[in-house]
């Protein structure tokens, strides 16, 4: 078997790609060139030589890779490698140099065998350690970042130790293999003195890269090392995803702009690029049949990208915000496996995988590779005692909950997205699926504001908020006097000192899309003297509370808390494309041929309901609705519950004093828990046929629901026809 002296006869995608992290905390790779490289992948590469079948591709094509083990067989760690070796014959010009490197391997074991006082057997464990951790980094996120650490670390530190790391030193190999072979077949050709003659005669046609293709293609690179896109730029995939679940660059650790930079950049080359490329840096990976080219630098930005798709820039934007941080996670029970009896007060202090990888850094400076190995192990077990939760990042992977390990089968799930709000949110917004192979759809978009749609009439103008009184410097709550914007709220501020609801508000919130209680909350706005930090500026500060999109078993997405949320707290508001209640009837009749969700939330808090009209005269057909079924916030994915839901929703007035638009605000209506799925009461009638959209059949699981025999006791109407149904 061929072998590397040192890591930096490594490829450079192994050495870079692979362990990007380690960038930082090795000056030794920080000097590895980090040069274009273009792959080029073959459809038939992958039967060929073992790969995956193709009905994997298609599960792939959806959007997400499948958990763990669909990487785990054809990433190169994996046993795509081990086909290749098998099958080919070694050549002549390629045993020349593995003697010369094995030699010079037995001079540095020679030497180290005399310069260390390490063991044998430690080196050996430490060895198998790191290439089982190589092998798990397929298998699951932080073991991901983790592994690749680590790998690189040890790699790095007992390179000299350590003659044989199997599998990483298979990938290298096939690697060296397939760079050997394409440099040979230049040399021949450049030998022959035809190469060029060659190049102008071999008709080379435009390679269409389309989505399988490139699902292909993301399926054979290591994750996150790049970003891919179909040839018409419709369709992304991959990412720089490295950057988020290494837990490093997250767009709130770094400037949003630079986060976008580095998610948004891609670029595909034809074959003719791809070849002028490659012979300006030498170091195309070459596979039979070349049907896409990738380009991994990094350093194209979204604006290049969305001008060559003009068109297309919606979509585009959108598709990547689903796709591009699509990765398996998976159960933790690799660890359990190979968790040793380490004391558990070892394991207690690492709290985090920050301090994991400190020490481990530490001990290998050191050289104690007995240190490194207790590192190992001692963060193997605390990942076993956090069970299923991942540590810092609070993606769960469903035990205790609702989708939990009770569903038959299942005990893996996917990280559908880091952030569906792209940023836009000043906390990720995280989605994950441990029940089916759902993607988010495709035509939602993420949006902080709410859209106006034509015929709706909203005029938020500030020249029709009068002379507000809002004379506080900086916080209105502090003031010794209540400021005009209480006046809705009859001179009380609507937020008490921690910023949520005060009782007398949360109290009498009715169900349901009306609430009759009558009172608007008027936060401060842009006309006010006070500051953004004043207490009276709640809902137009945006999310707070760490959330969760997840998909439920019954009812399609949900969301839930990733953190306890105390009664009355704002949690968020619900956003959508503003539209008249006659503009979305005919929306309405489309999403009934499509049979899609219903997302539409109506603004009627100002409907009097004695008298079943608008306050201000406006028609049942000018009132008001919400549609977030194209664009919306994490709030469109709040199911309903009869009842008794954990969320009401109170209107608050912001930029426009008008109470025909509001913002409709939600709060939590008692303590929320950690990891509870937040409700809202749609308060649907689910015995009314007269509406276009048909009820669904309610899932809530509440004692209360109103879509059961016999449980609706408060509901007159119902209680009659059931009398009568039963006569
Ligand atoms: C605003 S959306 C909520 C998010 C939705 N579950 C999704 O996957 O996008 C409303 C739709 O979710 C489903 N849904 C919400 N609550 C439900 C419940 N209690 N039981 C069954 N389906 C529910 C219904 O299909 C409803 O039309």
């Amino acid at each position: 078997m061929q072998e590397f002296g040192s890591l930096e006869d490594a490829p450079a995608w192994i050495r870079q790609d692979n362990f990007t992290v380690l960038e930082s905390l090795h000056p030794k790779s920080e000097s590895a060139p980090r040069s274009v490289e273009q792959v080029k992948i073959s459809e038939n590469d992958q039967k060929k030589k073992g790969g995956k079948p193709v009905s994997l591709l298609k599960e792939v094509s959806n959007g997400f890779l499948p958990a763990g083990n669909a990487l785990a067989t054809d990433h190169p760690f994996g046993t795509k490698v081990d086909q290749q070796e098998k099958n080919s014959s070694p050549q002549k010009g390629r045993l020349d140099r593995q003697e010369v490197r094995s030699h010079r391997r037995e001079r540095l074991l020679s030497n180290s065998a005399k310069n260390t006082q390490d063991s044998g057997a430690e080196v050996s464990e430490v060895r198998s350690s790191t290439a089982q951790v190589v092998l798990d980094n397929t298998h699951n996120c932080i073991s991901h970042s983790v592994a690749n650490k680590m790998a690189r670390s040890l790699l790095d530190q007992t390179e000299h130790l350590s003659p044989t790391i199997p599998k990483v030193l298979h990938v290298q190999k096939s690697y060296a293999k397939s760079r050997t072979e394409d440099h040979s077949l230049k040399k021949r050709r450049q030998l022959n003195g035809f190469a060029s003659h060659v190049h102008k005669k071999e008709k080379v046609s435009e390679p269409e890269v389309t989505k399988d293709i490139l699902l292909e293609a993301r399926t054979l690179i290591p994750n996150g090392c790049c970003d891919l896109a179909t040839s018409d730029g419709s369709y992304h995939v991959g990412g720089n995803s490295n950057a988020e679940f290494k837990g490093v660059n997250t767009p709130e650790k770094m400037g949003k702009s630079q986060a976008h930079d580095e998610m948004f950049q891609t670029e595909v080359f034809t074959k003719q690029s791809a070849e002028r490329k490659e012979l300006a840096h030498g170091n195309l990976i070459s596979i039979e049949k070349p049907v896409a080219y990738v380009h991994l630098d990094r350093r194209e930005h979204i604006p290049s990208v969305l001008s060559r798709n003009k068109s297309k820039d919606i979509n585009c934007l959108m598709r990547r915000a689903e796709t591009y941080k699509v990765e398996a996670f998976s159960s933790s029970c690799e660890y359990k496996a190979s968790c040793s009896t380490l004391p558990k007060s070892v394991a207690e202090n690492f709290d985090s995988e920050g301090l994991f990888l400190e020490q481990l850094q530490d001990s290998l400076k050191e050289g104690n590779c007995q240190s490194a190995l207790e590192a190992l192990k001692a963060w193997k077990i605390k990942r076993q005692q956090v069970g299923t939760r991942q540590i810092e990042d609070g993606f769960s992977q469903g035990e205790g909950h609702e989708m939990g390990a009770d569903v038959p089968g299942r005990t893996k799930g996917f990280v559908v997205s880091y952030d569906i709000s792209r940023g836009l949110e000043k906390l990720l917004i995280s989605c994950v699926n441990e029940c089916n192979t759902d993607v988010l759809p495709e035509n939602f978009l993420y949006v902080k504001k709410s859209v106006i749609r034509q015929a709706a009439h909203v005029d938020i103008s500030f020249s029709r908020i009068g002379d507000l009184h809002c004379c506080c410097a900086d916080d209105c709550l502090r003031s010794s006097e209540a400021c005009k914007c209480t006046d809705s709220t009859r001179g009380q501020y609507a937020y008490d000192e921690n910023g949520r609801l005060i009782e007398r508000l949360a109290i009498g919130y009715v169900s349901g899309c009306t609430t009759i209680n009558g009172d608007f909350i008027t936060e401060c706005c842009d006309k006010c003297r006070c500051s953004m930090k004043c207490g009276n500026r709640i809902v137009q500060r945006g999310i707070t509370r760490k959330l969760q999109v997840f998909m439920t078993r019954k009812k399609g997405w949900g969301v839930r808390a990733l953190e306890k949320i105390p009664a009355r707290t704002f949690v968020f508001e619900y956003l959508g494309e503003i539209a008249t209640n006659s503009e979305q009837y005919e929306r309405n009749l489309e999403y009934k041929a499509n049979g899609v969700y219903t997302y539409t939330m109506c603004l009627d808090a100002d409907l009097d309901m004695e008298n079943k009209h608008f306050k201000d005269g406006l028609t049942d057909q000018e009132a008001l609705v919400l549609d977030a079924t194209i664009f919306g916030n994490v709030s469109r994915f709040v199911n309903h519950r009869c009842n008794d839901a954990n969320l009401f929703m109170r209107p608050v007035q912001i930029e426009t004093r008008d109470t025909h638009y509001y913002h409709a605000a939600f709060f939590a209506a008692r303590d929320i828990e950690e990891m509870e799925e937040l409700t809202w009461d749609y308060g649907i009638d689910f015995e009314d046929d007269t509406h276009l959209l048909k009820a669904f059949k309610c899932y809530c699981k509440s004692s209360l629901c109103r879509d059961k025999m016999g449980l609706l006791k408060q509901d007159k109407g119902r209680k009659v026809k059931l009398i009568k149904s039963n006569q």
